[in-house]
Protein backbone atom coordinates (compact mmCIF):
# COMPACT_ATOMS: atom_id res chain seq x y z
CA UNK A 1 0.00 0.00 0.00
CA UNK A 2 1.46 3.31 -1.04
CA UNK A 3 0.05 6.38 0.91
CA UNK A 4 -0.24 9.69 -1.35
CA UNK A 5 -0.61 13.12 0.10
CA UNK A 6 -3.19 14.93 -2.34
CA UNK A 7 -2.70 18.86 -1.92
CA UNK A 8 -4.47 20.29 -5.28
CA UNK A 9 -4.32 23.74 -4.09
CA UNK A 10 -5.86 27.21 -5.84
CA UNK A 11 -6.92 27.93 -9.30
CA UNK A 12 -7.08 25.02 -11.61
CA UNK A 13 -5.17 22.56 -8.88
CA UNK A 14 -8.45 20.90 -7.64
CA UNK A 15 -9.89 20.69 -11.46
CA UNK A 16 -6.39 18.72 -12.94
CA UNK A 17 -5.98 17.03 -9.61
CA UNK A 18 -9.79 14.64 -9.62
CA UNK A 19 -8.46 13.86 -12.91
CA UNK A 20 -5.01 12.18 -12.05
CA UNK A 21 -6.62 10.72 -9.47
CA UNK A 22 -9.41 9.15 -11.65
CA UNK A 23 -6.48 8.02 -13.65
CA UNK A 24 -4.52 6.33 -10.60
CA UNK A 25 -7.81 4.34 -9.40
CA UNK A 26 -8.18 2.73 -13.27
CA UNK A 27 -4.01 2.23 -12.22
CA UNK A 28 -5.24 0.55 -9.33
CA UNK A 29 -7.40 -1.72 -10.81
CA UNK A 30 -6.03 -2.52 -14.22
CA UNK A 31 -2.52 -3.28 -11.83
CA UNK A 32 -4.44 -4.63 -8.83
CA UNK A 33 -1.91 -2.64 -6.62
CA UNK A 34 -2.90 -0.72 -3.91
CA UNK A 35 -2.73 2.73 -3.28
CA UNK A 36 -4.23 5.63 -0.24
CA UNK A 37 -5.22 8.88 -0.99
CA UNK A 38 -5.65 11.88 1.67
CA UNK A 39 -6.32 15.46 0.80
CA UNK A 40 -5.12 18.57 2.41
CA UNK A 41 -5.37 22.42 2.18
CA UNK A 42 -2.51 23.92 0.67
CA UNK A 43 -1.48 27.56 -0.76
CA UNK A 44 -4.24 30.41 -1.36
CA UNK A 45 -7.19 28.00 0.08
CA UNK A 46 -5.14 27.04 3.25
CA UNK A 47 -4.45 30.73 4.45
CA UNK A 48 -8.80 31.17 3.81
CA UNK A 49 -9.39 28.14 5.56
CA UNK A 50 -6.71 27.92 8.21
CA UNK A 51 -4.71 31.21 8.30
CA UNK A 52 -1.43 30.16 6.61
CA UNK A 53 -0.07 28.45 3.63
CA UNK A 54 1.18 25.29 4.60
CA UNK A 55 -0.23 24.13 7.78
CA UNK A 56 1.16 21.89 10.37
CA UNK A 57 -1.27 19.26 9.70
CA UNK A 58 -0.64 19.80 5.70
CA UNK A 59 3.06 19.25 6.78
CA UNK A 60 2.64 16.39 8.98
CA UNK A 61 0.37 14.22 6.78
CA UNK A 62 3.19 14.82 4.05
CA UNK A 63 5.77 13.29 6.70
CA UNK A 64 3.41 10.26 6.84
CA UNK A 65 2.85 9.45 3.18
CA UNK A 66 5.07 7.85 1.02
CA UNK A 67 4.75 10.81 -2.08
CA UNK A 68 3.19 14.09 -2.14
CA UNK A 69 0.79 14.95 -5.42
CA UNK A 70 0.63 18.80 -5.95
CA UNK A 71 -1.51 20.71 -8.09
CA UNK A 72 -0.40 24.27 -7.50
CA UNK A 73 -0.73 27.47 -5.63
CA UNK A 74 -0.77 31.20 -5.47
CA UNK A 75 -3.33 33.16 -7.92
CA UNK A 76 -4.24 37.03 -7.74
CA UNK A 77 -6.62 36.87 -4.40
CA UNK A 78 -3.55 36.55 -2.32
CA UNK A 79 -0.98 38.25 -4.03
CA UNK A 80 -1.16 41.41 -2.14
CA UNK A 81 -0.26 39.67 1.24
CA UNK A 82 3.23 40.19 2.65
CA UNK A 83 5.54 38.22 0.46
CA UNK A 84 6.97 35.72 3.61
CA UNK A 85 3.15 35.01 3.70
CA UNK A 86 1.83 34.35 0.06
CA UNK A 87 1.10 30.77 -1.29
CA UNK A 88 4.50 29.90 -3.31
CA UNK A 89 6.66 31.81 -0.94
CA UNK A 90 5.29 30.17 2.43
CA UNK A 91 4.09 26.48 1.14
CA UNK A 92 5.84 25.44 -1.86
CA UNK A 93 9.33 26.45 -1.53
CA UNK A 94 9.12 25.28 2.03
CA UNK A 95 7.90 22.09 0.86
CA UNK A 96 10.57 21.35 -1.07
CA UNK A 97 13.30 22.83 1.24
CA UNK A 98 11.67 20.67 4.32
CA UNK A 99 11.86 17.53 2.25
CA UNK A 100 15.62 18.46 0.18
CA UNK A 101 13.59 17.88 -3.01
CA UNK A 102 17.00 19.07 -4.87
CA UNK A 103 16.03 17.29 -8.18
CA UNK A 104 13.44 18.42 -10.77
CA UNK A 105 12.93 16.93 -13.60
CA UNK A 106 10.78 18.36 -15.96
CA UNK A 107 9.90 15.89 -19.69
CA UNK A 108 9.59 18.58 -22.58
CA UNK A 109 8.69 15.81 -25.10
CA UNK A 110 6.33 16.56 -28.10
CA UNK A 111 3.75 14.07 -29.15
CA UNK A 112 3.64 12.92 -32.09
CA UNK A 113 0.47 14.18 -32.85
CA UNK A 114 0.75 16.85 -31.91
CA UNK A 115 3.50 18.83 -33.63
CA UNK A 116 0.50 21.35 -35.30
CA UNK A 117 0.41 22.38 -31.40
CA UNK A 118 3.81 23.15 -31.63
CA UNK A 119 3.96 27.08 -32.09
CA UNK A 120 7.83 26.48 -34.19
CA UNK A 121 8.22 26.52 -38.00
CA UNK A 122 7.28 22.77 -39.10
CA UNK A 123 10.53 22.79 -40.46
CA UNK A 124 12.08 23.37 -36.76
CA UNK A 125 10.04 21.38 -34.48
CA UNK A 126 9.90 18.46 -37.87
CA UNK A 127 8.77 14.87 -36.05
CA UNK A 128 9.19 16.56 -32.64
CA UNK A 129 11.76 16.55 -29.81
CA UNK A 130 12.32 14.78 -26.48
CA UNK A 131 14.37 17.64 -23.76
CA UNK A 132 14.77 16.81 -20.14
CA UNK A 133 15.31 19.80 -18.18
CA UNK A 134 17.40 18.58 -14.52
CA UNK A 135 16.81 21.55 -12.92
CA UNK A 136 18.60 22.30 -9.34
CA UNK A 137 15.00 23.07 -7.21
CA UNK A 138 16.74 23.87 -3.17
CA UNK A 139 19.27 26.35 -3.66
CA UNK A 140 20.24 29.11 -5.77
CA UNK A 141 18.93 32.71 -5.75
CA UNK A 142 15.56 31.32 -4.29
CA UNK A 143 16.89 30.57 -1.19
CA UNK A 144 20.57 32.33 -0.72
CA UNK A 145 21.19 34.16 2.23
CA UNK A 146 20.82 36.93 2.69
CA UNK A 147 17.72 38.14 1.70
CA UNK A 148 16.16 41.51 2.42
CA UNK A 149 15.17 44.85 2.25
CA UNK A 150 16.46 48.31 3.98
CA UNK A 151 17.30 51.61 3.54
CA UNK A 152 14.75 54.74 2.90
CA UNK A 153 13.67 56.78 0.02
CA UNK A 154 16.38 56.59 -3.18
CA UNK A 155 18.60 54.21 -0.60
CA UNK A 156 16.31 52.20 -0.17
CA UNK A 157 17.45 48.45 -1.27
CA UNK A 158 16.41 44.80 -1.95
CA UNK A 159 18.65 41.83 -2.55
CA UNK A 160 18.65 37.80 -3.28
CA UNK A 161 22.21 36.05 -3.10
CA UNK A 162 22.48 33.66 -5.50
CA UNK A 163 24.77 31.09 -4.04
CA UNK A 164 25.64 27.33 -4.64
CA UNK A 165 27.89 25.06 -2.73
CA UNK A 166 30.48 22.61 -4.47
CA UNK A 167 28.23 20.15 -2.60
CA UNK A 168 24.99 20.97 -3.85
CA UNK A 169 26.07 21.40 -7.86
CA UNK A 170 27.98 17.87 -7.81
CA UNK A 171 24.53 16.07 -6.77
CA UNK A 172 22.34 17.20 -8.84
CA UNK A 173 25.09 17.16 -12.06
CA UNK A 174 25.48 13.17 -10.64
CA UNK A 175 21.50 13.48 -11.59
CA UNK A 176 21.74 14.84 -14.88
CA UNK A 177 24.91 12.47 -15.91
CA UNK A 178 22.71 9.58 -14.85
CA UNK A 179 19.65 10.61 -16.85
CA UNK A 180 21.55 11.43 -20.18
CA UNK A 181 23.08 7.55 -19.57
CA UNK A 182 19.41 6.50 -20.17
CA UNK A 183 19.11 8.49 -23.07
CA UNK A 184 20.83 9.80 -25.94
CA UNK A 185 23.99 10.80 -23.78
CA UNK A 186 24.45 14.56 -24.20
CA UNK A 187 24.13 16.95 -21.16
CA UNK A 188 24.05 20.48 -21.99
CA UNK A 189 24.92 22.66 -18.62
CA UNK A 190 23.19 26.01 -18.72
CA UNK A 191 24.80 28.48 -16.92
CA UNK A 192 26.23 32.27 -17.03
CA UNK A 193 29.90 31.81 -15.94
CA UNK A 194 30.81 34.76 -17.99
CA UNK A 195 29.38 36.91 -15.45
CA UNK A 196 28.03 35.33 -11.99
CA UNK A 197 30.95 34.14 -9.92
CA UNK A 198 28.55 31.10 -8.69
CA UNK A 199 28.39 30.05 -12.18
CA UNK A 200 32.02 30.06 -12.41
CA UNK A 201 31.83 27.20 -9.95
CA UNK A 202 28.98 25.52 -11.35
CA UNK A 203 30.63 25.46 -14.79
CA UNK A 204 33.91 23.85 -12.97
CA UNK A 205 32.21 21.22 -10.61
CA UNK A 206 29.88 20.29 -13.64
CA UNK A 207 33.38 19.80 -15.61
CA UNK A 208 35.01 17.27 -12.51
CA UNK A 209 31.85 15.71 -12.16
CA UNK A 210 31.56 14.88 -16.15
CA UNK A 211 35.19 12.67 -15.52
CA UNK A 212 32.53 10.29 -13.69
CA UNK A 213 30.86 9.79 -17.00
CA UNK A 214 33.17 9.39 -19.89
CA UNK A 215 30.71 7.69 -21.78
CA UNK A 216 28.66 11.22 -21.36
CA UNK A 217 29.00 14.34 -23.62
CA UNK A 218 28.85 17.63 -21.93
CA UNK A 219 28.52 21.46 -23.83
CA UNK A 220 28.33 24.28 -21.84
CA UNK A 221 25.99 26.96 -22.89
CA UNK A 222 24.78 30.65 -21.55
CA UNK A 223 21.68 30.97 -20.28
CA UNK A 224 20.85 33.71 -22.89
CA UNK A 225 21.74 31.59 -25.59
CA UNK A 226 20.24 28.68 -24.54
CA UNK A 227 16.76 30.38 -24.49
CA UNK A 228 17.54 31.53 -28.62
CA UNK A 229 18.96 28.02 -29.16
CA UNK A 230 15.70 26.21 -28.05
CA UNK A 231 13.82 27.99 -30.72
CA UNK A 232 16.44 28.21 -33.21
CA UNK A 233 16.93 24.12 -33.03
CA UNK A 234 15.27 22.60 -29.62
CA UNK A 235 16.63 18.69 -31.46
CA UNK A 236 20.07 19.51 -30.25
CA UNK A 237 19.74 19.07 -26.68
CA UNK A 238 18.71 16.27 -24.85
CA UNK A 239 19.55 16.70 -20.83
CA UNK A 240 19.42 20.21 -19.91
CA UNK A 241 20.85 21.16 -16.74
CA UNK A 242 20.10 24.17 -14.76
CA UNK A 243 20.46 25.94 -11.14
CA UNK A 244 17.04 26.33 -9.77
CA UNK A 245 16.52 30.12 -11.61
CA UNK A 246 17.69 29.43 -14.98
CA UNK A 247 15.29 26.22 -14.64
CA UNK A 248 12.36 27.82 -13.86
CA UNK A 249 12.78 29.79 -17.07
CA UNK A 250 13.75 27.36 -19.50
CA UNK A 251 11.46 24.54 -18.18
CA UNK A 252 8.69 26.91 -18.55
CA UNK A 253 9.80 27.70 -22.60
CA UNK A 254 10.53 24.21 -23.07
CA UNK A 255 7.40 23.31 -22.14
CA UNK A 256 5.48 25.42 -24.62
CA UNK A 257 7.56 24.40 -26.94
CA UNK A 258 6.04 21.62 -26.91
CA UNK A 259 2.45 22.74 -27.31
CA UNK A 260 1.13 24.01 -24.09
CA UNK A 261 2.11 24.70 -20.54
CA UNK A 262 -0.38 22.23 -19.75
CA UNK A 263 1.58 19.01 -20.67
CA UNK A 264 4.82 19.42 -18.65
CA UNK A 265 4.70 17.20 -15.65
CA UNK A 266 7.43 17.31 -13.10
CA UNK A 267 9.09 14.97 -10.30
CA UNK A 268 10.88 16.88 -7.75
CA UNK A 269 12.80 14.24 -5.53
CA UNK A 270 15.16 13.76 -2.69
CA UNK A 271 18.37 11.54 -2.17
CA UNK A 272 16.14 8.66 -1.05
CA UNK A 273 13.45 9.06 -3.89
CA UNK A 274 10.57 10.63 -1.69
CA UNK A 275 8.89 13.10 -4.44
CA UNK A 276 6.42 15.85 -5.09
CA UNK A 277 4.67 15.56 -8.47
CA UNK A 278 3.23 18.64 -9.99
CA UNK A 279 3.12 20.07 -13.25
CA UNK A 280 5.42 23.09 -14.29
CA UNK A 281 2.83 25.22 -14.54
CA UNK A 282 1.17 27.24 -12.19
CA UNK A 283 -3.04 27.71 -10.90
CA UNK A 284 -3.61 29.40 -14.42
CA UNK A 285 -5.82 31.65 -13.27
CA UNK A 286 -7.28 33.59 -16.36
CA UNK A 287 -8.98 29.85 -16.92
CA UNK A 288 -9.76 28.44 -13.57
CA UNK A 289 -13.36 27.59 -12.59
CA UNK A 290 -14.26 27.03 -16.45
CA UNK A 291 -13.81 23.12 -16.24
CA UNK A 292 -11.23 23.96 -19.41
CA UNK A 293 -7.62 22.93 -18.16
CA UNK A 294 -5.41 20.65 -20.26
CA UNK A 295 -5.19 17.79 -16.97
CA UNK A 296 -2.16 16.35 -18.54
CA UNK A 297 0.79 17.69 -17.40
CA UNK A 298 -1.32 16.49 -13.20
CA UNK A 299 -1.65 12.72 -14.89
CA UNK A 300 1.61 12.67 -16.31
CA UNK A 301 3.08 13.77 -13.00
CA UNK A 302 1.17 11.26 -11.09
CA UNK A 303 3.02 8.75 -13.48
CA UNK A 304 6.55 9.84 -12.27
CA UNK A 305 5.39 9.00 -9.19
CA UNK A 306 4.92 5.79 -9.50
CA UNK A 307 8.12 5.14 -11.65
CA UNK A 308 10.45 7.25 -9.35
CA UNK A 309 9.01 7.15 -5.88
CA UNK A 310 7.20 3.54 -6.09
CA UNK A 311 9.43 1.75 -8.89
CA UNK A 312 6.20 1.35 -10.85
CA UNK A 313 7.71 1.21 -13.83
CA UNK A 314 4.82 -0.84 -15.97
CA UNK A 315 1.94 1.34 -14.50
CA UNK A 316 3.59 4.69 -15.16
CA UNK A 317 4.65 3.09 -18.81
CA UNK A 318 0.61 2.50 -19.11
CA UNK A 319 -0.23 5.86 -18.19
CA UNK A 320 2.14 7.58 -20.68
CA UNK A 321 1.03 5.42 -23.09
CA UNK A 322 -2.31 6.11 -22.52
CA UNK A 323 -2.11 9.61 -22.97
CA UNK A 324 -0.37 9.36 -25.96
CA UNK A 325 -3.50 7.07 -27.28
CA UNK A 326 -5.82 9.97 -26.72
CA UNK A 327 -3.95 12.34 -27.91
CA UNK A 328 -3.52 10.37 -31.29
CA UNK A 329 -7.62 9.56 -31.12
CA UNK A 330 -7.47 13.54 -31.65
CA UNK A 331 -9.07 14.26 -28.27
CA UNK A 332 -7.83 17.45 -27.18
CA UNK A 333 -8.39 20.27 -24.68
CA UNK A 334 -8.12 23.68 -25.58
CA UNK A 335 -5.00 24.63 -25.18
CA UNK A 336 -3.64 22.40 -27.99
CA UNK A 337 -6.65 21.61 -30.17
CA UNK A 338 -5.84 22.91 -33.56
CA UNK A 339 -9.89 23.42 -33.68
CA UNK A 340 -10.57 24.90 -30.44
CA UNK A 341 -14.51 24.34 -31.12
CA UNK A 342 -13.52 20.30 -31.28
CA UNK A 343 -11.76 20.85 -27.79
CA UNK A 344 -13.17 18.64 -25.08
CA UNK A 345 -13.08 19.96 -21.53
CA UNK A 346 -11.03 19.01 -18.49
CA UNK A 347 -13.10 15.91 -16.91
CA UNK A 348 -14.08 14.67 -20.33
CA UNK A 349 -9.92 14.26 -20.63
CA UNK A 350 -9.77 12.76 -17.99
CA UNK A 351 -12.45 9.89 -18.74
CA UNK A 352 -10.91 9.38 -22.30
CA UNK A 353 -7.93 8.56 -20.61
CA UNK A 354 -8.87 5.96 -18.41
CA UNK A 355 -10.51 4.84 -21.55
CA UNK A 356 -7.32 4.58 -22.94
CA UNK A 357 -5.93 3.09 -20.17
N1 LIG B 1 3.81 24.92 -8.84
C1 LIG B 1 3.03 25.94 -8.57
O1 LIG B 1 2.26 25.92 -7.64
C2 LIG B 1 3.11 27.14 -9.45
C3 LIG B 1 3.87 27.15 -10.61
C4 LIG B 1 3.89 28.30 -11.42
C5 LIG B 1 3.13 29.40 -11.05
N2 LIG B 1 2.41 29.35 -9.89
C6 LIG B 1 1.53 30.45 -9.48
O2 LIG B 1 0.35 30.40 -10.30
C7 LIG B 1 -0.18 31.72 -10.46
C8 LIG B 1 -0.35 32.03 -11.95
O3 LIG B 1 0.93 32.10 -12.56
P1 LIG B 1 1.20 32.39 -14.09
O4 LIG B 1 -0.03 32.95 -14.70
O5 LIG B 1 2.46 33.12 -14.18
O6 LIG B 1 1.52 30.95 -14.73
P2 LIG B 1 0.57 29.74 -15.10
O7 LIG B 1 1.44 28.59 -15.45
O8 LIG B 1 -0.46 29.51 -14.06
O9 LIG B 1 -0.19 30.22 -16.43
C9 LIG B 1 0.51 30.64 -17.59
C10 LIG B 1 -0.36 30.39 -18.82
O10 LIG B 1 -0.40 28.97 -19.08
C11 LIG B 1 -1.73 28.51 -19.11
N3 LIG B 1 -1.80 27.20 -18.48
C12 LIG B 1 -1.12 26.77 -17.39
N4 LIG B 1 -1.48 25.53 -17.07
C13 LIG B 1 -2.42 25.15 -17.97
C14 LIG B 1 -3.19 23.97 -18.17
N5 LIG B 1 -3.08 22.91 -17.37
N6 LIG B 1 -4.05 23.93 -19.21
C15 LIG B 1 -4.17 24.98 -20.06
N7 LIG B 1 -3.47 26.12 -19.92
C16 LIG B 1 -2.60 26.22 -18.88
C17 LIG B 1 -2.53 29.55 -18.31
O11 LIG B 1 -3.89 29.53 -18.68
C18 LIG B 1 -1.80 30.82 -18.62
O12 LIG B 1 -2.30 31.38 -19.82
C19 LIG B 1 0.80 32.64 -9.76
O13 LIG B 1 0.31 32.90 -8.48
C20 LIG B 1 2.08 31.83 -9.71
O14 LIG B 1 2.94 32.21 -8.67
C21 LIG B 1 2.37 28.25 -9.11
C1 LIG C 1 5.55 29.16 -8.04
C2 LIG C 1 7.05 29.25 -8.09
C3 LIG C 1 7.62 29.38 -6.71
C4 LIG C 1 7.68 28.05 -8.82
C5 LIG C 1 9.19 28.26 -8.98
O1 LIG C 1 9.63 29.38 -9.29
O2 LIG C 1 9.92 27.30 -8.79
C6 LIG C 1 7.10 27.75 -10.20
O3 LIG C 1 7.30 28.79 -11.09
C7 LIG C 1 7.70 26.46 -10.73
O4 LIG C 1 8.25 26.50 -11.83
O5 LIG C 1 7.56 25.42 -10.07
MG1 LIG D 1 8.06 28.16 -12.96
Amino acid sequence: MKKIAVLAGDGIGPEVMAEAVKVLKAVQKKFAVELSFTAADVGGCAIDRHGEALPASTLALCEGSDAILFGSVGGPKWEDLPPAQQPERAALLPLRKHFDLFCNLRPAKVFKSLTAACPLRSDIVGEGFDILCVRELTSDIYFGQPKGRDGTGLEERAYDTMLYTRFEIQRIARMAFEAARLRRKIVTSVDKANVLTTMVLWREVVIEVAQEYPDVRLNHIYVDNATMQLVRDPHQFDVLLCGNMFGDIISDEAAMLTGSMGLLASASINKDRFGLYEPAGGSAPDIAGQGIANPIAQILSAAMMLRYSFGWDEAAAAIDRAVETTLEKGTCTADIAVDPSRAVGTAAMGDAIVAAL
